[in-house]
């Protein structure tokens, strides 16, 4: 493997996506570091989800390559299921399977397993996102919108992935289990080297857990970098989105 390509988790180049007559992504082009949380904006509708879901395979391209971990994704075929975990945005649980039950989802469908290990492995990834064992023999009904993402991300984690795809993975949480979240991708990404790939709107997120910002627009990245860089963009969507009226006022209550 090249130097380059041990540097990047993902390489995206000159990608194109559409349906129909509409063009998504146009010739985008973005590298995602080995062991970065990466934050990805970008307008409702401008694309962040369908990116997400061309990387892992969901949606077919028009052109460009894409690269994950050193290995092309083909145009239609699916990549490694063992090279991500993908938390979406309502969490996504089977909700007539107990928290254990999916948490196991992605290790009867990849291994062979005894029941004995694959028991052990689920109370230890819940055990990891700051569940109890308790909690295994719940149903998706009986969570918190907290405790839902936190066995979402723990069935993500189940086959051990070097990556990790979060779209929007605040939404819908109050402020203080936002807070939370954000500190256990922090924790999780240190301790288990993570690549983190995280859709996010949440400005906090953004200033509190994101390595580097990427900010989508027009169907191309137009920056991408730290925080503090991406405030001081010229782009006028860039411009905007950070410094539009609503935002202003939140950053002003962060300081
Ligand atoms: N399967 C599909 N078929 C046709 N059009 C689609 C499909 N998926 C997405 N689109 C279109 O692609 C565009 C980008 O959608 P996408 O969901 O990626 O936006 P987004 O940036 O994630 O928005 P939001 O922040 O609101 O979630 C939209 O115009 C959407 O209607």
């Amino acid at each position: 493997m090249s130097e380059q390509q041990e540097e990047f988790a993902i390489r995206v180049r000159d990608l194109v996506v559409g349906f129909g007559r509409q063009t998504v992504l146009d010739h985008l082009s973005l590298d995602v570091r080995r062991g970065e949380i990466l934050g990805l904006v970008g307008a409702s509708g401008g694309g962040k989800s369908v990116l997400m879901r061309t990387i892992i395979g969901l949606i077919p391209r028009r052109s460009g390559t894409i690269e994950v971990m050193g290995q092309p994704i083909g145009g239609r075929t699916q990549g490694a299921a063992t090279a991500w975990g993908i938390l979406f945005q309502q969490g996504a649980l089977f909700s007539s399977l107990t928290v254990r039950q999916n948490v196991q989802f992605p290790l009867r469908e990849n291994l062979v397993l005894s029941q004995e290990l694959m028991d052990e492995i689920a109370i230890a990834k819940l055990e990891m996102v700051g569940l109890r064992a308790q909690d295994a023999d719940k149903y998706p009904a009986e969570l918190s919108g907290g405790m839902t993402k936190r066995v979402a991300l723990a069935r993500a984690l189940a086959l051990d992935p070097p990556i990790l795809f979060l779209d929007e993975p605040t939404s819908g949480l109050d402020p203080i289990a936002a807070g939370d979240f954000d500190a256990l991708i922090r924790t999780l990404q240190r301790t288990l080297g993570l690549t983190v790939f995280m859709v996010t709107h949440d400005l906090a997120s953004l200033t509190t857990v994101c390595d580097r910002v990427a900010a989508l627009a027009d169907g191309k990245i137009v920056a991408i970098g730290p925080m503090r860089e991406l405030l001081q963009s010229e782009h006028p969507w860039v411009r905007a989105y950070f410094h539009g009226k609503r935002s202003q006022m939140l950053q002003h209550e962060m300081r």
